[in-house]
């Protein structure tokens, strides 16, 4: 009699565990917690080794993060490394499809390196406290004229100090099974520091990541690094192309690392 009264002891957990849904929100709470907590133990490291707001915070923040794929069941399948292997500024491009972009991005970041970011960022406690601290460059993306002048003065910074940028030109997270319309910033900002472009595509998460499903398994995350894309003489009359052939490009790569044939030639860059 004692024994049955335990049943429902053991078989909620178990439930609970064979539960997608579960699962799901399970691994997207304790993904936040822990990163908010690693961001506990990087602020003050941050702050001891560099004094505030620096780009070799970066290091930190990489070194801290790596190991997260691993609690999560992700793994990263990396290809095309040695296009990263180049002296000098570049700009970054990739698709986004998650705020788990992070953790591939944490796999490829080469040094001297950090993003472009929607502003709000800076709110997220202790991960937006850390993203400062690593020198992110903040957007408003609801002012156009204030993300021009930002991304302006982040050309010039970055030729001065030597820095790279990560833009993810989609300009928000996507799911949709294909690459969004690429807006221009990315490319203005290339040009206008005249450095190249260097393209990196995630594999589709759909495999083992659904929001609306809620779903999320472990999974293999192909990352493919493209040859860059030079910008020297170019001027911001060549912009529209220089984003349409990145795209060109970004997509079909997309497709073929997800597995999947193009079914139309999707849609052009935002005019
Ligand atoms: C140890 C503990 C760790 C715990 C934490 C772990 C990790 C933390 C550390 C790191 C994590 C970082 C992760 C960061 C991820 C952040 C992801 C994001 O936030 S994505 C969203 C923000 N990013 C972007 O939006 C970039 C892409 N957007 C753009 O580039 C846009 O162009 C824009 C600049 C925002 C402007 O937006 P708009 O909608 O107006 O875009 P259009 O492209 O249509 O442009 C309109 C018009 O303006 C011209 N234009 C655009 N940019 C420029 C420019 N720089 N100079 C001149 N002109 C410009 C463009 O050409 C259009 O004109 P036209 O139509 O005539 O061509
Ligand atoms: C007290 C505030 C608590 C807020 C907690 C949020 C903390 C986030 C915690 C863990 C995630 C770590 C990685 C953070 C980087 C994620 C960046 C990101 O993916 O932002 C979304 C942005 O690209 C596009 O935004 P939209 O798709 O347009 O929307």
């Amino acid at each position: 009699m004692d024994a049955l009264w335990m049943l429902p002891l053991l078989l909620v957990p178990l439930l609970l565990l064979t539960s997608s849904t579960f699962v799901f929100y399970f691994k997207k709470c304790f993904y936040v917690a822990w990163m908010m907590m690693l961001a506990v133990i990087a602020i003050p490291i941050c702050i001891l080794k560099s004094g505030g707001r620096d780009i070799e915070n970066m290091r930190v923040i990489r070194f801290l993060v790596r190991h997260v794929k691993y609690l999560l069941g992700l793994r990263f399948e990396v290809s095309g490394w040695e296009h990263l292997q180049m002296d000098g500024p570049y700009v970054i491009i990739s698709n986004h499809q998650s705020s788990l972009d992070v953790l591939g991005l944490m796999e490829v970041l080469p040094d001297r390196c950090t993003m472009i970011a929607k502003k709000e960022l800076i709110y997220a406690g202790t991960v937006g406290i850390i993203c400062w601290l690593g020198g992110i460059v903040f957007i408003n993306r609801q002012k156009t004229s204030d993300a021009k002048s930002v991304m302006a003065d982040a050309a010039k910074t970055m030729l001065k100090e030597q820095i790279r940028l990560w833009v993810f030109p989609e300009g928000t997270r996507n799911q949709k099974g294909d690459l969004l319309p690429f807006k221009k910033g990315a490319f203005h900002l290339a040009v206008q520091a005249q450095v190249p472009i260097i393209p990196i595509v995630f594999s589709s998460y759909s495999n083992f990541y659904l929001r609306k499903e809620r779903e999320f398994k472990s999974g293999t995350i192909s990352l493919k690094v493209l040859p860059k894309i030079e910008t020297k003489g170019l001027t911001s009359d060549d912009v529209s192309s220089l984003s349409d052939q990145s795209y060109a490009i970004m997509r079909s790569t997309f497709l073929e690392i997800s597995g999947r044939t193009p079914q139309s030639n999707g849609p052009s860059s935002a005019h």
